[in-house]
């Protein structure tokens, strides 16, 4: 993340916000950008794609931060503790991180669409191939570095798993802090259904590297209102010394060109 970018970067359009990125990285008109609008009827369904498997039960997380771009919950990442395997990966890939994007209200916040469909939040559950590679700073320039898992989040009822995690995000503020937060198992975030779409692209924000498995589930998880608005109300781009505060949401980047990429679907 880099200080060029103003902390209304979250604003699409804004100066130093999405548009703009391609100045000081050009690969953000590369062609296998992401997000990407999903056309669910153009999807591929192959029938050889595994199940994916997510072995998270030995799930420590270490810490949540607020780097004025979203907030983070990091993962001891030195042994094959927390991997998913399966679906498109030819290995095990190491639970790095997990983030949000989401909106200011209802009708936007996913950075992933589907049939132009926007959410109001998207979990990024962040992993990287340390069977190839030795560092998450190394796999990130590779084109099979990283696969992250996309979930989709929806307004409904309450979700008993992510008020520990609403519950912390006061702790975080401002930009630049962190607190303690362990044994947070993201497991609890998983919808029912693990079907899914993938197709390769990039990460989604500077440095936009087009290192991505992108892992998106078909099956939203519900939180409420109440939830979603402790995102909007809490979180702030802005550090503890700035003057104005600004609010964290929109932190969204719109979706890229496909540039003929196939979209593969493990369903029917
Ligand atoms: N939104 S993302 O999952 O593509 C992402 C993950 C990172 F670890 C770093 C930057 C990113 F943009
Ligand atoms: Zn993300």
């Amino acid at each position: 993340w880099h200080a060029w970018m103003t902390s209304c970067q979250g604003v699409t359009g804004g100066e130093g916000g999405p548009s703009e990125w391609y100045r000081y990285y050009p690969i953000a008109q590369g062609n296998r950008q992401s997000p990407i609008n999903i056309v669910s009827g153009q999807a591929a369904f192959n029938s050889s794609l595994n199940p994916l498997v997510l072995s998270y039960d030995q799930c420590t997380s270490v810490n949540i931060s607020n780097n004025g771009h979203s907030v983070v919950v990091e993962f001891e990442d030195y042994d094959d503790k927390t991997v998913i395997s399966g679906g498109p990966l030819s290995n095990s890939y190491r639970l790095k991180q997990f983030h949000f994007h989401w909106g200011n209200q209802h009708g936007e916040g996913s950075e992933h669409t589907v049939d132009g469909k926007s959410y109001p939040c998207e979990l990024h559950l962040v992993h990287w191939n340390a069977k190839a590679y030795a560092t998450f700073g190394e796999a990130a320039g590779k084109p099979d570095g990283l696969a992250v898992i996309g979930i989709f989040l929806d307004t409904g009822g309450q979700h008993p798993g992510i008020n520990r995690l609403t519950d912390a995000l006061y702790m975080v503020k401002f930009k630049g802090t962190q607190a303690q937060f362990d044994n947070f198992n993201p497991k609890c975030l998983l919808p029912s259904s693990l079907e899914f779409w993938t197709y390769p692209g990039s990460l989604t924000t500077p440095p936009l590297n087009e290192s991505v498995i992108w892992i998106v589930l078909k099956e939203s998880i519900k939180v409420s209102e109440k939830q979603m608005d402790k995102f909007r109300k809490t979180l702030l781009f802005s550090g503890e010394e700035e003057g104005e505060r600004m609010q964290m949401v929109n932190n969204f980047r719109p979706p890229q060109p496909l540039n003929g990429r196939k979209v593969q679907a493990s369903f029917k």
